[in-house]
């Protein structure tokens, strides 16, 4: 142990931890400036209809000052020129916020990939312990090869244990640095490449080929290669272009007026294209379509420092909606490692009678809980084990639907499983059930702990209990939970009595017990039919239909290998309460878009009082009262105005990128609190900001 001790510390030094970066930390901010200018293609610019407005905009007001150059300009061409700078800094710091938004979660991918190793691997010829092996790097590895992994060895590639148990030290993935216990069968086979067995050996069936891992895949998402739209960011779209189209026909229908009219004529002053496209960039939602898709990265990026890797933005924005959590027992809300302590005999059969046959029936059973039956009767009778191969048994692998699981050896019929399913059995043998068998179990299921009958060609021969403690610090967390208006539900294939003890312990909301995995599923979905957004803890393999089914699926990494693909996140950390996190972080992205977007379009009220006077005063006259912030010019009015929308964007990027304050009050305060500062605050700000460069443009003497 002491040189197993010695390995993980080293381990623990050399595992690179994920950066923690200063909001405008340079290593952001200087490869963000220089992706501001790359982002300046068509085709990224598509990307978001309204900024591709802004863009053409700044295009159209630069061929516009060199047509002035040439002597024929529209306006002065210092004018023109300032409006299109102006412009193409809008467009620019859009871009700007998207790239540091990118930025973090590069950094994070870059962490990830330090932990990619190239690994030579010992590749087995068959999948026996013993068999002879060979070197191959980890690149060369394909799924359904074998591998030997030894104590120091790095596990080259995700797979599945076969054979051996061993600890294994994960930190480097999970950051957690007690070591974890892997082993053939049950919910702890999963093995992820990149991580180090710490002692014994392990033979590990290869399961993903190189570039598929759970690594790749999470350096893929981290990155966002695959970022595509949300649903609520598509709809947010479309009502941004909507609006888009109807200031360009506004802004359009504008031109012949101003003209053509008659007052036009005679003053001889028509507005400019170049104030047209002024005051259409103002009137646009440009804050909120530069800062959307900063933040819905930031959202995932935020996700990933609670250690947490969202599979897609939609499940981050998902998990704001949660209304009902449904958890896993056996490993989830318990620690999971359920190992038997005790032996209760019923009527007529000896303790020690009970443990031979327990200890038989589990010989074969490669679940921790059949392992712990062998241990323990080692333990108290020293009973020996025994070479299944020549008794010439037939095993009976446990399952999540018969509840059971057992073996046939020499005419004897031995089962164990839950007290339920064990009862139908021995009834279906047409033998008696004792009542002292039921008070056992009753008694063990009330402490929590799970019982395990056992039967012998179908004769009740006792109860084997199996203990298992819930996590800490859970009953807290769940009360947490329900003060933000989610119910927590557990689910559990173990019996009503054993499932309301740890319910109660546990302090969930409500439970749901003998649950096969199709009732899990058929739970999920009547909840989903009421209009519920369901999330969903777990770690095993028979949790993977329902995490498949689930809006918001959490799979802890310690979990099989079936569970973390059917799942939308991963929690590194395997924490069944990290959700409370995922749903602050999902509610925070969806407050902070909200709110952005209230104040975006709130914050363009104040420039049709700086344009519109401005542009038209000359027009029609009487435009001149909405003039309310007595600007200076008509040229500094629009050029205030410009600024301060493209200015706004920078301000607001810390914001987009940190999210909004988020509280556990109710949804309808929350709101009622945003519209105010963002609604309000939006409103007022602008006549103070454009006010505030109008004064500096003049007293500076640039307009
Ligand atoms: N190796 C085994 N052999 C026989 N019976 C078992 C074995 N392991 C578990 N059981 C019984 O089967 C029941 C159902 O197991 P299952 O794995 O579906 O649920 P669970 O682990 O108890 O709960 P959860 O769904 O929260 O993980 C257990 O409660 C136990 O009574
Ligand atoms: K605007
Ligand atoms: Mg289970």
């Amino acid at each position: 142990m002491s040189q197993a001790n010695a390995t993980q510390k080293e381990m623990t030094l050399t595992a690179t931890p994920a950066p923690r970066l200063k909001l405008f930390d340079s290593q952001l901010v200087v490869p963000a400036i220089v992706d501001s200018f790359r982002k300046l293609s068509p085709r990224t610019q598509l990307r978001s209809p309204v900024m591709f407005v802004v863009y053409v905009g700044s295009i159209i007001t630069t061929l516009l000052y060199l047509q002035s150059l040439a002597g024929k300009g529209e306006a002065s061409s210092g004018f023109i020129l300032a409006t299109a700078v102006w412009l193409w800094f809008t467009v620019l710091f859009a871009n700007f916020a998207e790239a540091m938004a990118e930025g973090r979660s590069k950094a994070q991918a870059a962490s990830l990939r330090n932990l990619k190793q190239s690994v030579i691997a010992k590749k087995l010829a068959s999948a026996k312990y013993g068999t002879t092996w060979l070197p191959c790097p980890a690149s060369d590895l394909r799924k359904g090869n074998y591998l030997l992994v030894e104590a120091g060895d790095v596990i080259a590639i995700d797979g599945e244990v076969v054979e051996g148990v061993a600890t294994v030290d994960e930190s480097a993935i999970t950051g957690e640095s007690a070591p974890v216990i892997r082993e053939s069968g049950g919910d702890f086979s999963a093995v992820t490449g990149g991580t180090r067995v710490l002692s014994d050996w392990l033979v590990v069936k290869v399961t993903a080929n190189p570039g598929e891992t759970f690594l790749d895949r999470m350096i893929a998402m981290v990155e966002g290669a695959k970022r595509k739209k949300t649903p609520n960011e598509i709809a947010l779209t479309i009502l941004l272009v909507a609006l888009t189209i109807v200031f360009l026909i506004v802004t359009v229908t504008l031109l012949p007026f101003s003209l053509f009219s008659v007052e036009a004529a005679q003053s001889g002053t028509p507005v400019t294209i170049t104030v047209l496209i002024a005051l259409l960039v103002c009137l646009i939602p440009t804050t909120i379509g530069g800062l959307l898709s900063a933040i819905g990265v930031a959202g995932m990026s935020r996700m990933m420092q609670a250690n947490v890797i969202a599979t897609s933005g939609r499940a981050v924005e998902a998990a704001g909606d949660v209304d009902v959590l449904l958890l896993d027992k056996t490993g989830t809300i318990t620690l999971g490692n359920r190992q038997a302590s005790a032996f209760y005999p019923a009527p007529g059969v000896s303790e020690q009678q009970l443990a031979d046959v327990a200890q038989l029936s589990s010989l074969a059973d490669e679940t921790p809980e059949g392992r712990s039956i062998v241990v323990l009767a080692k333990q108290r009778f020293n009973i020996r084990e025994r070479e299944m191969a020549s008794l010439h048994a037939t095993f009976l692998p446990f399952s999540a639907n018969t509840r059971m699981s057992g073996v046939d050896v020499d005419g004897r019929e031995l089962r164990k499983g839950a007290a339920d399913a064990v009862r139908k059995y021995v009834e279906a043998a047409g033998q008696s059930y004792p009542a002292e068998v039921v008070k056992v179990t009753d008694e063990v299921s009330r402490r929590g702990s799970t019982p395990l009958v056992v039967a012998e060609n179908g004769r009740v021969m006792g109860v084997v209990e199996l203990k298992d403690i819930v996590k800490g610090g859970i009953k807290e967390r769940f009360a947490e939970l329900r003060r933000m208006g989610i119910k927590t539900v557990m689910i559990t294939g173990d019996n009503k009595l054993t499932a309301a003890a740890i319910a109660a312990e546990a302090g969930v909301d409500d439970f749901l017990a003998e649950a096969t995995p199709e009732d899990k599923l058929k739970l999920i979905r009547s909840y989903q039919a009421e209009g519920r957004l369901v999330a969903m803890t777990g770690d095993g393999t028979n949790d993977a239909p329902a995490l498949a089914q689930a809006d918001v699926a959490v799979a802890m990494s310690s979990g099989t290998q079936a569970a973390k693909e059917a799942g939308n996140m991963v929690d590194l950390d395997s924490n069944p309460t990290k959700l409370l996190e995922i749903v602050e972080i999902g509610k925070q992205m969806l407050m902070t878009r909200g709110s952005l977007t209230t104040f975006s379009i709130s914050n363009d009220i104040a420039k049709y009082f700086a344009i519109i006077p401005a542009a038209f005063v000359g027009t029609y006259p009487q435009l001149k009262a909405l003039d309310v912030m007595q600007l200076a010019s008509p040229n500094s009015a629009i050029m205030s105005a410009v600024i301060f929308n493209a200015l706004i964007i920078v301000f607001l990027i810390p914001l987009a990128l940190k999210g909004v304050q988020y509280r556990a009050i109710g949804a309808s305060a929350l709101l009622r609190r945003n519209l105010l500062v963002y609604g309000v605050g939006g409103l007022i700000l602008p006549f103070i900001g454009i006010k505030l460069i109008d004064m500096l443009l003049s007293a500076l003497n640039l307009v």
